[in-house]
């Protein structure tokens, strides 16, 4: 079902990224990066710190110029962005980025209003993500899971079709990473396509239909945990990296 890389993108593509290199000097965060998600896909980006995740997902979504290459979002080109795309997409920002000293509720009515989202709607996200009882919680007084449970709630506020996830689940505790799961494959389950980065392979196993495996700026396998599994005869990804590049998948 996966599509060849390096030919041009058919619509029904939720993402299609084509040849994307980004250079930071003498780093080449991303080095011809090319990779499709189907519409309604859980689809992960998985690689060791530094593989170059965070670049490959801000290139995709528009957030910077590539050197080389190009991506669309739901058949429109990522660059340069354009208003109309940015009400399909959600991006999920980190907690860092919440206003300051507003409470839950006053975070989410905030970005409703910023896309002219009625107020009922934004209660309604805040339910969806189990805040409403924190609705008058500080953002600085939110434990880590109900911090990133309102950035998820924020960046979904205004219903956008594709959403994307930057480790979501990093520095939360077993329990409030199990929750955000299920909320994460509740939010999947109503037909979004889901794209996230992580580093952990058993959140990618859990969650994603399909991965790619990324190291140094470039993706080195795309496929279904469980396939890309039984291809190189091994019962955990880790192996699958440690047959792809050679060496240890370190956290
Ligand atoms: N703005 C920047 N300026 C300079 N170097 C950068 C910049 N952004 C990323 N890099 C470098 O590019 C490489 C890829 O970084 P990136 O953040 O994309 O990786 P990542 O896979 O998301 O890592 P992590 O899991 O640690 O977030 C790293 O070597 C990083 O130091």
């Amino acid at each position: 079902m996966s599509a060849t890389s390096g030919t041009s993108a058919p619509p029904q593509y939720a993402i299609a990224a084509e040849g994307l290199r980004k250079r930071y000097g003498e780093t080449r965060a991303a080095d011809g990066v090319s990779f499709e998600v189907e519409n309604g896909e859980f689809y992960g980006i998985l690689g060791p710190n530094g593989a170059g995740k965070t670049t490959t997902m801000e290139l995709v979504e528009g957030l910077r110029e590539p050197d080389e290459g190009r991506a669309t979002l739901l058949g429109i080109p990522s660059w340069p962005r354009k208003p109309a795309l940015l009400r399909r997409i959600g991006v999920q920002l980190q907690a860092s980025s919440f206003f300051e000293r507003l409470t839950a509720h006053e975070q989410i009515h905030t970005f409703a209003a910023l896309y002219d989202v009625p107020p009922d709607r934004a209660d309604a996200m805040l339910e969806t993500v189990g805040l409403t009882e924190k609705a008058g919680t500080r953002e600085d007084r939110l434990s880590g899971g109900q911090a990133q449970r309102l950035s998820i709630a924020c960046a979904l506020v205004h219903d956008p079709e594709l959403v994307f996830l930057d480790e979501p689940t990093t520095g939360l505790d077993p329990q409030a990473r199990r929750n955000l799961w299920d909320l994460l494959r509740h939010i999947n389950g109503e037909g979004r396509t889901v794209v996230l980065t992580t580093h952990s392979m058993d959140e990618a196993e859990a969650l994603c239909d399909r991965v790619a495996v990324m190291d140094h700026g470039r993706v080195l396998k795309v496929g279904a945990p469980r396939a890309l599994m039984a291809e190189a005869g091994v019962d955990n990804l880790e192996d699958v990296f440690l047959q792809l590049t050679g060496r240890e998948y370190r956290e």
